[in-house]
């Protein structure tokens, strides 16, 4: 192919891009039933005229379904959103492209069905393929690629998790005072996307994943890594968001476990000494007469502690309140939330810990999605609700400031950053998503 029969085609290419975006039918479909192929071709801007592949995705990752979703084309996003596999019928009104939130990426497969396979661990453990995260006072080994001057500045992706072979953590393992938990087997690819040796490779199990936390001394530790550069995080509520979608998925099963084993080494039932069981997913008391271990005994697993966390919106609409708490880094504001009590349903715990905390009285309540957050064993679930009432009144325990801010300050704070009146938290975080949900809602930009 000649450079002019290039061009000559990308020219075409350009025309129909531009014409699409002008919202020319008559020239798009021109083109287009003369070259049909054009559809799914992208310009140099790295997109395409209409994205027929709903799971194609732009430079920056978002579906067609997301990009319409955000520009507030509600009935193009509602077609695009009908699943021709028949979910939509199943579950109308479902979204079928939920958000990832940070810390939610499952990228081991947790293949629960073998943690009761004692001999299958043990092998497992041994196995030279094997992968370890070694944690020091529930924080990761990581490595950072800049120097340490630098680390306040560190960007997600910045970070990265420091992995071990079992030769080099044996003696950690024989360790009485060690916890050593299974996270499970890396997920293998999609058979399509494999090369031929790729799939010979697959034949083999692929590596098994365990986390362990010790209490040996953290310098020393660091001297067992072959790599520069590495450390334990002392600020994981800071540090832990530095690691990429995959690693942070990794790391908040392995912190909240490894929490459970290290806050409860006792049986909360009797006192009694208790052992580890299942790879680490239940802690069983020795006592035998003990009752937690009659009935449904809800004190022998890992624990997750429900977090309600709600985007209130203003009666008109065009307002959203946002709290700050005294520790909050200056001109901070964010989501107001709280734990959820025995008892309570969800949106009665996004009432209550609303009026709590800003006295404003809440409506409906929407629920949005949801967050592991590991520090130490959170679920994050964001709703969106509406108030009924909008008089504040702080929890001044809890909350230093709460305010209604309108809508065109929200959209500065998320895209100017700190030109803007206020800040909200970094992207990572679900309050900093919920913020970024509602604003994309119904922007009709
Ligand atoms: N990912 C995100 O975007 C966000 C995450 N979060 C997380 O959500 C969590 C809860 O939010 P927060 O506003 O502090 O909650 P609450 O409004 O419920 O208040 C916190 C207080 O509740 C008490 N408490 C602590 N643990 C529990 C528990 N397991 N069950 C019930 N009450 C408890 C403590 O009181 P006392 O000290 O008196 O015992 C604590 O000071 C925090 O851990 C925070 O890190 C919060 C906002 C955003
Ligand atoms: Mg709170
Ligand atoms: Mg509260
Ligand atoms: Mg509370
Ligand atoms: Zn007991």
């Amino acid at each position: 192919m000649t450079s002019l029969q290039l061009s000559a085609k990308e020219e075409m290419l350009e025309t129909f891009l531009d014409a699409a975006a002008r919202g020319d039918l008559s020239q798009v479909s021109t083109l287009l039933s003369n070259t049909p192929s054009l559809i799914n071709q992208t310009g140099h801007s790295g997109w395409t005229a209409l994205i027929c592949d709903k799971f194609s995705v732009n430079s920056s990752s978002q579906t067609a379904y997301d990009i319409a979703t955000f520009w507030g084309h509600r009935h193009i996003a509602g077609l695009l959103g009908r699943a021709a596999d028949g979910c939509g019928r199943i579950l109308p009104g479902a979204d079928l492209h939920p958000h990832e939130n940070y810390f939610s990426r499952e990228t081991l497969d947790r293949q629960s069905g073998r943690r009761t396979d004692k001999v299958w661990l043990e092998a497992k453990q041994s196995d030279s393929e094997t992968v370890y995260l070694l944690f020091s006072n529930l924080s990761p080994m990581v490595r950072t690629y800049l120097f340490n001057l630098l680390w306040l500045l560190l960007q997600q992706g910045d970070m990265k998790l420091c992995l071990f072979r079992f030769e080099e953590v044996k003696d950690l393992l024989q360790k009485p005072s060690t916890v050593t938990i299974f996270l499970g087997i890396e997920k293998t690819k999609s058979p399509s996307s494999s090369s031929s040796s790729e799939k010979a490779e697959s034949l083999s199990e692929p590596p098994v994943w365990f986390a362990i936390n010790t209490d040996e001394d953290a310098a020393a530790l660091l001297e067992r890594c072959r790599e520069k550069n590495c450390s334990f995080p002392r600020s994981p509520n800071r540090d832990l968001l530095k690691l990429s979608e995959e690693e942070a998925g990794v790391v908040a099963q392995a912190r909240s476990v490894l929490a459970w084993h290290s806050r409860y080494s006792f049986c909360p039932t009797c006192g009694g000494a208790t052992k580890m069981e299942e790879g680490g997913y239940k802690r069983s008391c020795l006592n035998s007469e003990c009752r937690s271990l009659q009935g449904v005994h809800n004190t022998c697993y890992p624990r997750v502690d429900p977090v309600v966390i709600m985007l209130v919106i203003h009666p008109d609409g065009n307002q959203c309140l946002l709290g700050r708490k005294k520790v909050f880094p200056v001109r901070m504001f964010s989501c107001l939330a709280g734990f959820v009590e025995p008892g309570e349903t969800l949106e009665e715990a996004v009432r209550r810990e609303t009026e709590e905390e800003s006295g404003v009285t809440v409506g409906p309540v929407q629920y949005v999605s949801c967050q592991p957050w590991p520090m130490p064993s959170n679920l994050m679930i964001g709703c969106l609700a509406v108030a009924v009432s909008t008089d504040i009144k702080v929890d001044e325990k809890e909350i230093e400031e709460a305010r209604w801010f309108p809508r065109q300050q929200v959209i500065d704070s998320l895209f100017r950053g700190d030109r803007s009146v206020f800040v909200i938290p970094p992207r990572q975080t679900i309050a900093h998503q919920l913020v970024r949900h509602w604003i994309c809602m119904n922007s009709n930009l």
